[in-house]
């Protein structure tokens, strides 16, 4: 299983993090978070993908930040339309990142209790993951759990990140949800607050173990 660590802020923990190894790292670009990011990325391993956070960004902003920090992917936590989606692909193709590999386009759908998935269909010739987070005050970073069951009507084949509040205090209900055939699609597991001492500040050792059992 895959594992994004998202809302990085200061260098030398960057680094830290890089060294547990995850595949994603996440850099909010939304002004209001207490983890705003607009410094510098250090240089992490290349296998690292680095993903931009955006809300509702115009498609200028997204380009010029996936250019001036050189992202893999993005992650989109607003209202972006499956049409903006779309130009955020075709700019992508065309513009953003020749001859290198594609920009991955991650959109995100925060749940309550329940959840509309007839809404996924439009998205999904547009964008290459889902990730489903919890729906709270902020567009992200609520740090609650939602429930997973919810997960049973998942219609779709495209891959998806697990998201929302999840510390090492799921990592049993995870490993359970894991072998359950909702599951199946599952790709990797989106990881923030829960191991934090401060916004943006992420503790290594709790990672490790959070790594090691989704391995
Ligand atoms: O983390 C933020 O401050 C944030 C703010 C606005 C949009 C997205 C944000 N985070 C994006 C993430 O991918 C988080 O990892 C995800 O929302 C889960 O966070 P948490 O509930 O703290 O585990």
């Amino acid at each position: 299983m895959k594992l994004k660590v998202c809302g990085m802020k200061y260098p030398d923990n960057m680094l830290e993090v890089a060294s547990v190894g995850p595949d994603y790292m996440g850099f909010i670009f939304w002004e209001p978070s207490s983890r705003f990011f607009n410094t510098t990325i250090s240089e992490i391993p290349n296998h690292i993908k680095k993903v931009g956070v955006f809300v509702d960004a115009s498609l200028e902003e997204i380009i010029n930040t996936i250019k001036r920090y050189n992202l893999q992917a993005v992650q989109l936590h607003g209202k972006e339309s499956p049409d903006f989606c779309k130009q955020l692909k075709g700019a992508n193709k065309s513009e953003i990142n020749k001859p290198k590999r594609e920009v991955e386009i991650i959109k995100v759908f925060s749940i309550k209790d329940d959840f509309n998935f007839g809404q996924l269909q439009a998205y999904e010739a547009v964008c290459d993951y889902f990730l489903f987070d919890t729906k709270g005050k902020l567009p992200g970073g609520n740090g609650y759990v939602f429930s997973w069951e919810v997960l049973k009507e998942y219609p779709s084949k495209k891959p998806y990140f697990l998201s929302g509040g999840i510390g090492l205090e799921e990592t049993d209900k995870l490993k359970d949800f894991l072998q359950r055939p909702e599951s199946k699609y599952c790709y990797a597991i989106d990881v923030n607050s829960k191991f934090e001492t401060a916004p943006g500040l992420k503790e290594i050792e709790k990672l490790k173990e959070f790594k090691k059992s989704i391995e």
